[in-house]
């Protein structure tokens, strides 16, 4: 099993880039998708999100962004309720879904400079954050190619950087990997690994255990809405008895499933 990296080297305690959540819940009709969900994410982390399909793990992340509004609790982020001071969240995170969503007309450098001017970058500022992004991710063949003509991993490149332009503390990752070869999908891991360290807080969300193995600090397991645990890798596997984060994973579930039989009967 690859072993979690190196420690964060700045983390604080500081709230600026941290994300609180607490008794979040989130109904779809009569459907409960998120149901008293609390944990802390802290400045410095990458911070795992795992759950099967439908657990809520999307839902969770749309409710961090300000896309969704949650029926119950609170999410905040450095301070700043979600619900209640919308802007001031979405100036301080970056997000990278399942959309790949980029004017296909444009090149990665006036996709980039567009996103910078909404954030109120000017444009020194833009093409001095281009060129930094262009070091981190390796932009070359993107920024003055029209994104028509990209693949996939290129798209997913001017996408990340898009979600980043404008250096937030905080960004949010959904299946971001999927989709990408293993060029393209070690780049992004690399900058996830990369971003976390200047005090920033990443929330990374997959469904590939060897990803969270590999970049996550700590990692909240989701499921039917509700929060399992939250823990190490190391921790994960010590708990559960099990060699693999995927073994491990799997034993969750069981209990889980066990423990809804003997409420039931
Ligand atoms: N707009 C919606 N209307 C009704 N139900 C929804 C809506 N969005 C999600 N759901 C339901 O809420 C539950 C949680 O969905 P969500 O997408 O948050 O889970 P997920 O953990 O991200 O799943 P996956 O891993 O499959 O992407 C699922 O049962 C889903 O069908």
């Amino acid at each position: 099993m690859t072993t979690p990296h190196d420690a964060p080297t700045r983390r604080t305690a500081s709230p600026e880039a941290a994300l609180q959540v607490q008794d979040l819940g989130k109904t779809y009709g009569a459907f409960r998708a998120l149901s008293g969900v609390s944990f802390e994410a802290h400045a410095g982390e990458v911070f795992g999100l795992l759950g099967p399909n439908g657990a809520g793990k999307t839902t969770l992340l749309r409710v961090i962004a300000t896309l969704l509004h949650p029926d119950a609790g609170h999410a905040r982020l450095a301070g700043h309720d979600v619900t209640r001071e919308p802007e001031r969240v979405r100036a301080l995170i970056g997000v990278v879904n399942g959309g790949m969503g980029l004017y296909d007309r444009l090149t990665g450098r006036e996709t980039l400079r567009y996103f910078a001017g909404l954030y109120g970058m000017t444009r020194a500022q833009a093409d001095a954050r281009i060129a930094a992004l262009d070091a981190d991710l390796d932009l070359s063949g993107t920024l003055d190619t029209r994104a028509g003509s990209y693949s996939t991993g290129m798209r997913q490149k001017i996408v990340i950087a898009r979600a980043v332009i404008h250096d937030p503390p905080v960004l949010v990752l959904d299946e971001a990997a999927s989709g990408l070869d293993v060029l393209a999908r070690r780049a992004l891991l690399d900058f996830v690994k990369a971003y976390r360290q200047e005090n920033r807080l990443v929330v990374y969300s997959t469904h590939v255990m060897s990803e969270v193995e590999e970049v996550c600090d700590r990692v909240a397991v989701l499921e039917r809405g509700e929060l399992l645990t939250v823990d190490t890798v190391p921790g994960l596997l010590a708990r559960t008895g099990q060699p693999s984060l995927e073994r491990a994973f799997f034993a969750l579930m069981q209990e889980r499933a066990l423990s809804r039989a003997g409420r039931s009967a």
